[in-house]
């Protein structure tokens, strides 16, 4: 296979291109120069850098380049020599989207065994790495104490505590301060927007369930913004740009926060949805604005609920779903109780926590990173 490196012509030397038979990928000499491998530019043992990168001569350029093969040897016009492991130079291709997004046909559910991921660090990163992939995973075997789902939390790091506490009850009582602790129905949404942070992964383990109702729904919010964007555009694209607002009050707390329905990072991907009919509590815009929101809102919602987007597993006890909240939206149908109880328990996990969790698994298992860290 044809291997090369050359300083790109017209570019003032300030570009390099590295190819592989008929893969080529374009680097600019700053970006080289301020993560050459040496101990004066990163520090050998935490990797971090002792340069200033934004200090570096802004015409800054490239005065020599070679490749054997195995290193890329570079020089650089402040008389800096760096030397490249060639694959970092040239990571293997993205393995492909790593999210997947589904709708009711999904054929099989991602899932865990809470012992096994407690036990073995293979079946953590399975599970790690399904709930990734689609936003949620559905754990069995997990203890019917009311702490249950501890033991596995801490696999991955601190639980996040909030005003309600460590895991909260989520039990319909006589005196609910929230509509969660009723019989109701729950629309799908996804919870806590009106925090900052929102809560990144939701853990919802089951103690004892209703003997009639009180089913899960879940559907992907990656999924339906897509169809949204596709089928509705105008509607997408109000909902990316209205920041809405999100309030919570009860006697101790006062949590308000804002943000759109769907948001997008700067190259226009999807990367959050909100949706929280009971909280929600959009500011007085002009009417114009109002009323088209209002119309997109309702599009967005039609698509949340649709049933060829719905999953509607019910939780036995024992089982728990673990959910990514900036994705996922979950409810839950009304329910009676004529006797027993229903009872689940909630909490929070950061998204920090589990990335690196799902991250550190994959470097011990020896599998690449590089992809990740580069396209990232
Ligand atoms: C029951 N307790 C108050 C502890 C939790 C309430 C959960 C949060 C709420 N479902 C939401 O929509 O964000
Ligand atoms: O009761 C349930 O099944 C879900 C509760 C819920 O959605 C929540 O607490 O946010």
């Amino acid at each position: 296979m044809d291997v090369f490196v050359e300083i790109i012509p017209g570019t003032h030397a300030r570009q390099l291109r590295v190819v592989e038979g008929n893969r080529e990928t374009r680097f600019h000499a700053l970006w080289l120069r301020e993560r050459s491998p040496d101990a004066e530019t990163l520090d050998p043992r935490t990797g971090q850098r002792l340069i200033e990168a934004a200090a570096l001569p802004q015409d800054l350029a490239l005065t020599g380049a070679a490749c054997d093969g195995e290193t890329v040897d570079l020089t650089f016009s402040d008389g800096h020599r760096a030397r490249f492991p060639w694959r970092d130079l040239h990571p293997a291709p993205p393995a492909g989207a790593i999210h997947e997004h589904w709708d009711a046909s999904l054929a099989i559910m991602p899932s865990a065994d809470f012992s096994q991921a407690l036990e073995r660090d293979d079946a953590l990163s399975e599970m790690l790495e399904g709930l990734e992939r689609y936003g949620f995973v559905k754990v069995s075997g997990v203890p019917l104490t009311l702490d249950g789902m501890m033991p596995l939390v801490e696999r991955l790091g601190p639980l996040r505590r909030t005003n309600w506490g460590g895991i909260a009850d989520v039990k319909s009582i006589a005196d609910a301060y929230d509509l969660t602790m009723t019989q109701r129905g729950l629309e799908p949404h996804t919870d806590n927007p009106y925090r900052d942070p929102i809560p990144g992964y939701i853990w919802l383990h089951c103690l004892s369930n209703a003997d009639s109702g009180g089913d899960s729904t879940l559907t992907d919010g990656f999924m339906a913004a897509k169809r949204l964007r596709r089928d509705d555009p105008d509607a997408f694209d109000c909902l990316t740009r209205t920041s809405t607002r999100f309030r919570y009050v009860d006697d101790d707390a006062h949590l308000e926060s804002e943000g759109p329905l769907i948001e997008l990072d700067p190259r226009g991907k999807v990367i959050r949805v909100r949706y929280n009919n009971r909280t929600e509590r959009i500011p007085p815009l002009p009417p114009e604005q109002l009323e088209r929101y209002y119309a997109a809102r309702r599009a967005f919602f039609a698509l949340i609920t649709a049933p060829e987007l719905t999953l509607t597993p019910k939780l036995a006890p024992g089982e728990m779903l673990i959910m990514d909240n900036y994705r996922l939206l979950h409810g839950r149908t009304a329910f009676r109780l004529s006797q027993g109880v229903r009872h689940l328990r909630q909490g929070y996990v950061d998204r920090d926590t589990t990335a690196s969790r799902r991250l550190t698994l994959r470097r011990q298992a020896g599998i690449s990173l590089h992809s990740l860290e580069e396209s990232a």
